[in-house]
């Protein structure tokens, strides 16, 4: 199978904060950005598996700035690494005031997806080439994250957590 290089999933979201999208302070509403951050996060997925996928996990999500109506939200999505049937997707969230000119960070997340088949079962994808030293980094660091994600989820064993296990050691011979 065809290997896809990291950039050719880069997706980038826009949408302006609406009053239907905002809580009573005027805030946006945690859950219509997890939703938007799902859509975006399945477009750079599809992108690099060329196939429908399914969301199967979303990491946690922390809100560390309110983004107030009228502002834009610009969501940034690329793939960092695939596996079998399954990609990890890393977005950042900015929050534009266009008529200041500002652009300040609000959010960052990782969501997963797995490519499924006619018959909704995972099918096999391309591996994912990381070109940029950003890029290498998030590809070494993304089987971590899924080691911690699948032992979470009840699907991997601790004693075949090796990465975790890695960096635990990796620890203790520096304190
Ligand atoms: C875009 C949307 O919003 S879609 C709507 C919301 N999502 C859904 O409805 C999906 C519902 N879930 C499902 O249909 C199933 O769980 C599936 C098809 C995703 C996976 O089926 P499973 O029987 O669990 O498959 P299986 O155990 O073989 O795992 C398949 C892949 O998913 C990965 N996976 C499974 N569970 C998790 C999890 N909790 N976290 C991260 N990855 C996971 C596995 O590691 C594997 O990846 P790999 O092939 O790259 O190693």
């Amino acid at each position: 199978m065809q290997e896809k290089y990291a950039r050719e999933s880069y997706t980038e979201m826009n949408e302006l904060v609406l009053p239907n999208d905002t809580n009573t302070f005027g805030n946006l509403m945690g859950g219509r950005l997890l939703y938007w951050m799902d859509i975006c996060a399945a477009m750079a997925a599809q992108k690099h598996c060329n196939n429908q996928v399914v969301t199967v996990s979303v990491d946690n999500v922390s809100f560390k700035r309110s983004i107030k109506l009228g502002e834009v939200v610009t969501i940034e999505a690329q793939v960092t690494r695939a596996f079998n049937t399954s990609v990890e997707v890393r977005m950042e969230i900015f929050a534009q005031n266009l008529p200041l000119g500002t652009k300040v960070k609000s959010n960052e997340a990782y969501y997963t997806f797995v490519s499924i088949d006619e018959n909704d079962r995972p099918k096999a994808i391309p591996k994912l080439i990381p070109e940029s030293e950003k890029e290498k980094t998030l590809f070494a660091e993304a089987m971590r994250r899924r080691e911690l994600r699948l032992l979470l989820a009840g699907k991997l064993k601790p004693e075949n957590a090796t990465e975790i296990k890695n960096l635990v050691n990796l620890f203790e011979h520096k304190v």
